[in-house]
């Protein structure tokens, strides 16, 4: 979460476009990076010396100024649903989400998705790694990206997560997707997380069934 979402391209093959929203210079992204910011320094702060008692305070007032602003859920369900929107506020590629890495996911010219990033603290399952969950989560939304750029998606049936090592954390990770087929409703889509060196730490098949949920309107 320290280490800015890197939106150029770089070590993206020549032609990939990037599928995900990409950081704008608003308020609203530079609050939610502001927020990933205080996440992180809550876990890395020093307990003992670090006046929580204050920070708690100035925190509870932020969410309370923030509350004092928000329209009713559904009003913003439907506002949160529309044009860039969708990609703006999931857990994982979301700039307005402040718990989302956030991990930018490139379309491929070869018809594969790929994103590169670095995961810390707040992610952690064993000690220095990533946690296993968090894994599943990136690669689930990166096979969803890969569905929607292969231009045939649904929704999620199964996800079979298989661990080979692993996964380090503050170190750079490809996170890749590709689908497979299609038959019928039914989609296949595998997906891996690598380090920088090319080894698989996480791969996945995914069944995916074309089902949509209606947007909020
Ligand atoms: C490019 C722009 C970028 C955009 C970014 C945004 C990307 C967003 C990415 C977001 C990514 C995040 C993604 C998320 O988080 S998606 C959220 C997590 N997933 C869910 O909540 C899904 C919940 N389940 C359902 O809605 C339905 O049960 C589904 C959709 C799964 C099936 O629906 P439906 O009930 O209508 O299906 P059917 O009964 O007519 O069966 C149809 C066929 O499928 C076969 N089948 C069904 N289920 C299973 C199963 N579990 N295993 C094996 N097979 C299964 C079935 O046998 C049949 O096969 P056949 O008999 O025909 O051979």
């Amino acid at each position: 979460m320290t280490t800015p979402a890197d939106t150029s391209g770089a070590g993206m093959p020549a032609g990939s476009v990037p599928l995900t929203s990409v950081p704008q210079d608003a308020p609203v992204d530079r609050a939610t990076a502001a927020a990933r910011r205080v996440v992180e320094a809550l876990l890395l702060t020093d307990r003992a010396n670090a006046n929580l008692e204050r920070v708690a305070e100035e925190l509870n007032g932020i969410a309370e100024h923030l509350e004092q602003h928000a329209p009713a859920v559904r009003d913003r369900m439907v506002d949160m649903w529309g044009g860039e929107g969708v990609t703006r506020h999931d857990p994982v590629t979301g700039l307005e989400n402040a718990i989302a890495l956030p991990l930018i996911v490139y379309g491929l010219p070869d018809g594969s998705v790929r994103g590169e990033t670095t995961v810390t603290i707040p992610y952690q399952g064993p000690p220095g790694c990533v946690h296993g969950g968090v894994s599943a989560l990136l690669l689930d939304h990166t096979l969803g990206v890969a569905n929607m750029w292969a231009g045939r998606d649904g929704m999620t049936a199964q996800l079979n997560v298989r661990y080979h090592r692993p996964t380090p954390l503050f170190e750079p990770l490809q996170i890749n997707g590709r689908q497979e087929s299609v038959d019928g409703r039914k989609i296949r889509t595998t997906g891996d997380i690598r380090t920088a060196e090319g080894e698989v730490c996480v791969s996945v098949e995914g069944l995916f069934v074309d089902k949509k949920v209606p947007r909020p309107r």
